[in-house]
C-alpha cells in the first residue's frame, strides 16, 4: 500500500513522519503549516501516506473551488467507510456533517428550517448568565477557554434541544462530566494513526457513549410526546421552539421526508460538537487578540456603545451595523480557524490536475489553515489586520472560516449571533488584557482537538471592570 499511484508520482510529498510527531506532540495547525508551506505555497498540493494509504492536501484555490462545489465529484469519506469499527462511527453516525447524497439533503432539509429561526432569547440569558458569574470573580486572570467552553455548552444545549446543562455554574454536572469524557476518549491520537487499534474494546468509553446517548435519546422522544399534544406547534407560533423541535416538527410534514429516531441523535451528536467547540474556541481566541490589540478593542466597544446606546444586547438590525466588529470576527476566524482543515473528501472518479492523475477514491484534505495562512492569498498573512475585510480584494475561496459551496456550514448565523452577543456584553463591561506572564505573550499556543477541529491552551485574561 506505501506503492505511489503513477499519477501521483510528481506530486511533492509531505513528511509522514513530521505528522507523526506533530499528531504524538499535539501541536496545533501552525506547526503543521509551518512544516508544509514551502510545499504547499509553490504547488498547491502535497501527497502524505498516512493510514495505510496515499492521501493527498489540497491549498490550491482554484482545486479548492472545485471541491467545495462539485459536491458529487468529491463526496466526504463517510465514517463507516473510513473508520467501521470505531468509537467516532458508533458516536457520530450518519449525520448532516458526515453524510451525502439523498442522505444528506434529507438531514439538510429537516435541519434548515431550525437554523432560519433561532430561539435568540436563548443567547440573551446565557449572556446575562455570564456576566453573573464572572461578577464573582472580578479583576482576577480568568481562564477564558474554559469559560467560553461552559458558556458555549450551556447556549447549544438550550438552543439545539432545550436541555440545560448549566455548565457556567455547575463546571462539574455530570452529563458535562460525561461528554468531556467522551471527547477526550474520540481524540486520543494512537487511534487515529493506527486505526487497525479500534478493532480492540474499549468498555469503559463504549459505557460513556453509552449514557450520553440515552441522554439524548430520551431528549428526542419528549419532543415526540410534546409534539402529540401540541406543544411544539405553539412553541413554534411563538418563536421560542429549539432547533430538535423544529426538526421534529418538520419530521411530521407528509412533504419532508423523515429522520429516524437514530439519525435525530447523530445529529444532536455532532451539533455539539460543531456547534460548541468551535464557537468557544472562536470566542476565546477573539478575547485574546483583543486583549493584545488595545486599539482594536478600544474601536469595537466605541462601536458598541455607538450603535446599541443603551442596549445591552444588539437587535439583529443592530447587529449589521457592527461592523467592524463583524471585520474582527472574520480575522480572527482567518487566523485561528477553529476548523483547521475540512473533513476527508474521496473523489468519486479519476481527477485530473495540472500534469497529475489523482485515482478516483484518494482522501483529499483541504488544509484551511494553510488556506488562511498563505502569502499567495493574504498580505502579510500573519498579522491581525480586521480592516484587511473593507481594502483588501481576495479570493472567494481564500477565506473558509464556514467552509464554502453547498456545504457552508449551517449554523453560521448561529455563531455569528452568539459570538456578537457575546462580545457586547464582555466588552461594554469590562477591558480585556493578557497577564504579563502569559504562556501566549508571543504568541498563541494552538492545539489540535476532535476530527480535524483546533483550538487554543487555556487562555488565562485580565477582566477590568471599566468606570465609565
Ligand atoms: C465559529 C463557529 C463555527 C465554525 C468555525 C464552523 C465551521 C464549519 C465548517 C468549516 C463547515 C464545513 C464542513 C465541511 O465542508 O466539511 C461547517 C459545517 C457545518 N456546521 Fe459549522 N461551524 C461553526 C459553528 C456551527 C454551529 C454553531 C453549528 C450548529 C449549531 C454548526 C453546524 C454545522 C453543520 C450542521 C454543518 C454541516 C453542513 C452541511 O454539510 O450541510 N456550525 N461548519
Amino acid at each position: 500500500k506505501t506503492r505511489v499511484p503513477e499519477g501521483l508520482k510528481n506530486i511533492p510529498t509531505l513528511s509522514f513522519l513530521d505528522l507523526l510527531i506533530e499528531i504524538f506532540t499535539k501541536v496545533g495547525p501552525d506547526k503543521r503549516w509551518e512544516n508544509t508551506r514551502d510545499v504547499l505555497e509553490k504547488e498547491g498540493i502535497g501527497k502524505l501516506w498516512f493510514n495505510g494509504q496515499w492521501t493527498i492536501t489540497v491549498t490550491d484555490l482554484g482545486l479548492v473551488k472545485d471541491i467545495m462545489t462539485k459536491t458529487d465529484l468529491y463526496p466526504k469519506a463517510l465514517l463507516e467507510e473510513s473508520f467501521p469499527t470505531s468509537l467516532i462511527t458508533k458516536y457520530y453516525g450518519t449525520n448532516v456533517v458526515l453524510s451525502n447524497g439523498d442522505v444528506w439533503k434529507r438531514h439538510r432539509r429537516i435541519a434548515n428550517p431550525s437554523f432560519r429561526n433561532l430561539p435568540v432569547h436563548v443567547f440573551v440569558e446565557s449572556a446575562t448568565k455570564l456576566l453573573n458569574v464572572m461578577e464573582k470573580i472580578d479583576n482576577e486572570p480568568i481562564e477564558v477557554k474554559s469559560l467560553m467552553h461552559r458558556l458555549a455548552l450551556d447556549v447549544l444545549g438550550k438552543a439545539a434541544f432545550g436541555f440545560d446543562f448549566n455548565n457556567l455554574e455547575d463546571p462539574n454536572n455530570v452529563y458535562v462530566t460525561t461528554y468531556n469524557e467522551v471527547m477526550a476518549e474520540l481524540s486520543k491520537p494512537l487511534y487515529f494513526v493506527f486505526s487497525f487499534l479500534d478493532y480492540l474494546p474499549r468498555f469503559e468509553a463504549l459505557r460513556k457513549i453509552a449514557k450520553l446517548n440515552s441522554l439524548y435519546d430520551e431528549i428526542v422522544e419528549s419532543k415526540h410526546k410534546a409534539m402529540k399534544m401540541g406543544e411544539i406547534e405553539k412553541k413554534i407560533n411563538n418563536k421560542s421552539a429549539d432547533l430538535l423541535e423544529h426538526m421534529v416538527y418538520a419530521c411530521n410534514d407528509p412533504d419532508n421526508p423523515t429522520l429516524t429516531n437514530e439519525e435525530l441523535r447523530h445529529d444532536l451528536a455532532i451539533f455539539m460538537l460543531a456547534g460548541h467547540d468551535t464557537t468557544a474556541n472562536a470566542l476565546t481566541t477573539i478575547l485574546y487578540l483583543l486583549a493584545i490589540h488595545k486599539d482594536t478593542q478600544k474601536k469595537v466597544r466605541d462601536e458598541i456603545l455607538r450603535v446599541l446606546g443603551d442596549n445591552l444586547i444588539p437587535s439583529v438590525e443592530q447587529q449589521k451595523e457592527l461592523k467592524y466588529m463583524n471585520m474582527v470576527i472574520n480575522e480572527n476566524l482567518r487566523l485561528y480557524p477553529p476548523v483547521a482543515q475540512l473533513p476527508r473528501r474521496l473523489n468519486s472518479q479519476e481527477i485530473k490536475f495540472r500534469n497529475h492523475v489523482i485515482p478516483a477514491k484518494t482522501p483529499i484534505v483541504l488544509f484551511i489553515y494553510g488556506i488562511h495562512h498563505s502569502s499567495r492569498n493574504w498580505k502579510d498573512p500573519e498579522k491581525f489586520i480586521p480592516e484587511r475585510f473593507e481594502n483588501e480584494k481576495h479570493d472567494h475561496y481564500s477565506w473558509l472560516g464556514f467552509g464554502g459551496g453547498n456545504r457552508l456550514c449551517l449554523g453560521i448565523n448561529f455563531s455569528l449571533i452568539e459570538q456578537r452577543i457575546m462580545l457586547c456584553a464582555l466588552l461594554r463591561k469590562y477591558e480585556v488584557s493578557l497577564p504579563a506572564d502569559s504562556i501566549h505573550k508571543d504568541k498563541l499556543q494552538i492545539e489540535p482537538e476532535v476530527s480535524g477541529t483546533s483550538g487554543p491552551h487555556p487562555v488565562p485574561l485580565i477582566f477590568k471592570r471599566r468606570t465609565e
